[in-house]
């Protein structure tokens, strides 16, 4: 056979191939050798893995369910081989407690992407940045001048709070005058989230065009969540990371950051000489992560409601209660709402937006539940599992809000805004747009649903319905 046929694609492709099998089984030995020369050798329960793509044909589109599926057989702590990327598991509120105790700092570093690294300027943001001092500054710079206690009851976020609701609220009745039957709420509530942040953090400027710069920002923000959460294939075989760029994915991540770079030097230069800090609005993932886990919260509390009208009778009658004939829900009302604060939490548990939180990864070798995990390790935490684990749980899959009234003390087992020092800084902001978002929908609507609540899931980083949630807004009033 002649050399020019011998290397057609084909065969270069066989070439490629068996040169990597052979790459990654010396990296391999090279790796168990180094790993039982330093005597680790208890490491967690795993299930059977592949070759070369190790456990990732075992997990589905919802990973945290395939990831809870897999926990019942192999315990709270185990490890899967996602591709190259070594995977540690927890499934158990108790195993946060001792992470929380034992090892925060050493599991304080997160796991960087093609995307993050593309997207957040070489993944140097906040949300996936590796812990150390610039991020600690970072982190502190965005507490101090948005997220802190005090400056989300502050009067001016107040004010772009209340506006967004009210535009809302606004469109609502528009759509309601209009017998609508079937009033996208979804697309609502995203809009209403986005605006509450980028008016908070950027202002309410227009472009040179006279486009409300937070229209260009909405559009971005969520591409920028979609893609952070996307994992390539070079993610999970870094020798295939050139079939990133042949299949697109990585100039399309380039031409999102080449979109979002330029509005965020604006607001720098707007902002040198002002509060807001160019660490701080270095962070376009903030806008990203707290929007959509803002908008899915309320999404999935109506869904709930609408499935559970006696739950939605009694948090309707406590809502008018406390705002009575005013017709303005005022935000100092919502703290009277202790039931309405019971619905948040509790669809907090059933549907937390973030089910495996943002993943970590193992700065150094640790001993968790006593099993080695050694450095580089990647880690999940289950919160979707850990909120609906019998075991700490009654009724678990019931929607009970009545469960939340008296829990007062912090408990591993409800960590929707994760733990620890990479906890979500945006907690109380979050919590705040999601109460007065929910209990203005509450105050001046009833619903109905024209069909059916579904109530399937769809993941990227974060959870949220599958199919939009429609309902039928009826304006309430109090004759
Ligand atoms: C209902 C609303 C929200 C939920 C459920 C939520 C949940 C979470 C979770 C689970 C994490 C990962 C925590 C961990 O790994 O332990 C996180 C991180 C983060 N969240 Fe939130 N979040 C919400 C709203 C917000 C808002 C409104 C903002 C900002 C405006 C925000 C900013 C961030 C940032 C910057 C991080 C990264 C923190 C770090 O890595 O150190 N979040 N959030």
């Amino acid at each position: 056979m002649a050399l020019k046929e011998l290397t057609c694609p084909s065969f270069e492709l066989c070439l490629l191939l068996f040169s990597t099998i052979i790459t990654i089984i010396v990296s391999k030995l090279r790796t168990s050798v180094k790993v039982e020369s330093k005597g680790i050798v208890n490491l967690p329960p795993s299930p059977r893995k592949l070759a070369i793509i190790g456990n990732l044909h075992q997990i589905g589109a919802l990973p945290y369910r395939s990831f809870k599926a897999l926990s019942e057989k192999y315990g709270d702590v185990m490890l899967l081989q996602l591709g190259h990327i070594p995977t540690v598991v927890v499934s158990s509120a108790q195993v946060v407690d001792e992470i929380m105790k034992a090892h925060d700092l050493a599991l304080s570093n997160r796991g960087q992407s093609t995307a993050t690294n593309i997207l957040l300027y070489g993944s140097n943001d906040i949300g996936f940045g590796n812990y150390g001092e610039r991020w600690k500054q970072k982190r502190k710079i965005c507490v101090r001048e948005l997220l802190s206690p005090k400056m989300v009851q502050s009067e001016s976020i107040r004010l772009v709070r209340k506006g967004a609701v009210a535009e809302l609220v606004d469109k609502v009745r528009e759509a309601a005058a209009a017998s609508c039957s079937s009033l996208n709420l979804s697309e609502l509530l995203v809009e209403a989230a986005n605006n509450i942040i980028c008016n908070s953090a950027l202002g309410q400027k227009n472009d040179a065009k006279g486009v409300r710069r937070r229209d260009n920002v909405k559009v971005l923000a969520k591409k920028v969540m979609f893609e952070v959460g996307v994992v390539t294939l070079g993610d999970h075989f870094p020798w295939l990371r050139w079939v990133d760029v042949l299949t697109g994915q990585v100039r399309e991540f380039k031409a999102t950051f080449a979109a979002l770079d330029p509005l965020f030097d604006k607001v720098i230069a707007e902002h040198r000489s002002s509060m807001f800090n160019k660490e701080a609005a270095d962070d376009d993932d903030m806008f990203a992560a707290g929007s959509e886990t803002t908008s899915v919260t309320v999404e999935w509390a109506m869904s709930e409601l609408m499935k559970n009208p006696m739950e939605l009778k009694k948090v309707q009658e406590e809502v008018r209660k406390v705002v009575g004939h005013k017709s303005i829900v005022e935000e100092s009302n919502v703290n009277q709402m202790e039931y309405l604060k019971c619905v948040v939490k509790e669809t907090l548990r059933l549907h937390p937006p973030a089910p495996l939180l943002v993943p970590r990864v193992a700065t150094r070798h640790v001993k968790l539940s006593g099993y080695d995990i050694p450095a580089k390790t990647r880690l999940y935490v289950n919160v979707w599992a850990i909120q609906r684990d019998p075991r700490v749980w009654d009724s678990p899959e019931d929607f009970i809000p009545e469960r939340h009234r008296h829990s007062h003390t912090p408990d591993f087992k409800f960590i929707p805004f994760g733990f620890g020092r990479r906890g979500c800084p945006g907690m109380n902001f979050g919590l705040a747009s999601v109460e007065y978002m929910l209990a203005n929908l509450l105050y001046y609507f009833n619903w109905e649903s024209p069909q059916a609540i579904d109530m399937a899931e769809t993941f990227g980083l974060v959870a949220s319905k599958r199919i939009p949630l429609h309902l039928k807004p009826i304006p309430f009033s109090f004759g």
